[in-house]
């Protein structure tokens, strides 16, 4: 239940017949009625009009039509009320990582993780941005992949240089509506191989505290692949609100993607989900959907440790030419399944932020050898 009072300009009995039907509006996200939750803010008539005020602590614009119109549906039988007109914003909370102090601007810090490389975690990470972004928040990339840092060339930012005006912070680059910055813009692939964990670990959270970000909803890390010690360094370093683990269907990506929950959950961050990559292929002859790696191993993966299965993204040529392109498939083909994908995972996620808040105690922890 949200403490958050309500702007209530109503005359009763109509205020109760109001709040009771919006009472009866579940949150599909946060699995909340909307004022439990604390999305309605206030209420005022104006004549025969009814204004609503909404706040979203996650972003969700792509949802705003329909629930508008559900939302005008359940208030239509009320005498007092000829229209109903609804304002909604967007007021995400910083969810508190720990002791770990809070980086200047940033409320929230994601990190995507995977237990191998290859699995399509850096895809997942800017797509993932992008889409926090279409659903309206405002939101940063920090490409953290020091072994293989791809976030310039899927931005279509390969040229920039990041510059400082005041001789201790850089400005990011800015791509698609969002910030971002990587170890891609400083060290060249050869010299960056040559890092060790503890130097990596420590370039790393240089990076993120001095570069000058804007205010921010969310950050996504797209962090380096394994769960060794740099990935162990960073999470202990960096206020991590949440991860997000991607992994593929085949059995031995799975296996290290546990390790990658195993990792979280020792360092106490909440684990907001699983995506699976490459979950499987359509057809382009007959349109059958197809699993070449098999199914059901982010389902069950998910099951074993309770976190939930943000969702899945077929293998796909065009996922790779639009990253490839710097055009990832939010921006490229907003209008796509892919993309609808993409933003349906970026709500979850940020939905589940909000739920998992707390660290559950019960969590089962298995500690790796490795
Ligand atoms: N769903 C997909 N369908 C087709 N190609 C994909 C998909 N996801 C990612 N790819 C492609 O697979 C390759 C690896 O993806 P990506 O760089 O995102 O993986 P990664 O896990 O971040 O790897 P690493 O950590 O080793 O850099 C890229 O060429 C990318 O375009």
């Amino acid at each position: 239940m949200s403490d958050q009072a309500i702007r209530n300009g109503l005359p009763e009995p109509l205020s109760s017949a109001v709040i009771a039907r919006l009472e009866q509006h579940i949150d599909p996200y946060l699995e909340q009625d909307i004022v439990s939750a604390g999305i309605v803010r206030a209420l005022e008539l104006d004549g025969r009009r009814l204004q609503l005020g909404l706040a979203f602590p996650y972003p969700c614009k792509s949802q705003y039509r329909d629930l508008v119109m559900a939302l005008t549906e359940k208030l239509s039988d009320l005498d007092e009320v000829d229209e109903v007109e609804c304002e909604i914003g967007l007021a995400v909370p910083a969810i508190s990582a720990g002791s770990i102090p809070a980086i200047p601007n940033i409320r929230n810090v994601i990190a995507v993780a995977s237990g191998k490389g290859g699995v399509g975690k850096s895809t997942t990470a800017i797509n993932l941005a992008l889409a926090l972004s279409a659903e309206g928040a405002r939101v940063g990339v920090l490409d953290a992949d020091i072994y293989g840092p791809s976030v310039p060339i899927m931005l279509g930012v390969t040229d920039f240089r990041p510059v400082s005006y005041d001789g201790k912070t850089m400005a990011p680059a800015f791509a698609h509506g969002i910030a971002a910055m990587s170890i891609g813009f400083m060290v060249t692939e050869d010299n960056a191989a040559a890092w060790r964990g503890p130097m990596a670990a420590g370039a790393l959270v240089q990076l993120l505290e001095e570069t000058q970000w804007p205010e921010l909803d969310y950050l996504v890390i797209d962090m380096p692949p394994g769960t060794g010690d740099i990935q162990l360094t960073l999470s202990q370093k960096v206020p991590v609100s949440g991860a997000v683990i991607v992994t593929t269907p085949q059995e031995i990506a799975t296996s290290d993607a546990r390790k990658g929950i195993t990792l979280f959950n020792k360092v106490n961050i909440p684990v907001l989900g699983i995506v699976e990559n490459m979950s499987y292929h359509i057809c382009s002859q007959c349109g059958s959907k197809e699993h070449p790696f098999g199914t059901g191993g982010g389902i069950e993966t998910a099951k074993r440790y309770n976190v939930p299965l943000l969702g899945d993204l077929p293998l796909n040529l065009t996922i790779r030419e639009h990253v490839d392109s710097g055009q990832p498939s939010v921006i490229a083909e907003p209008e796509g399944e892919i993309a609808a994908a993409y933003r349906e995972i970026a709500r979850k996620a940020a939905a589940a932020l909000l739920a998992r808040s707390e660290p559950e105690p019960s969590l089962a922890i298995e500690i790796s050898s490795d």
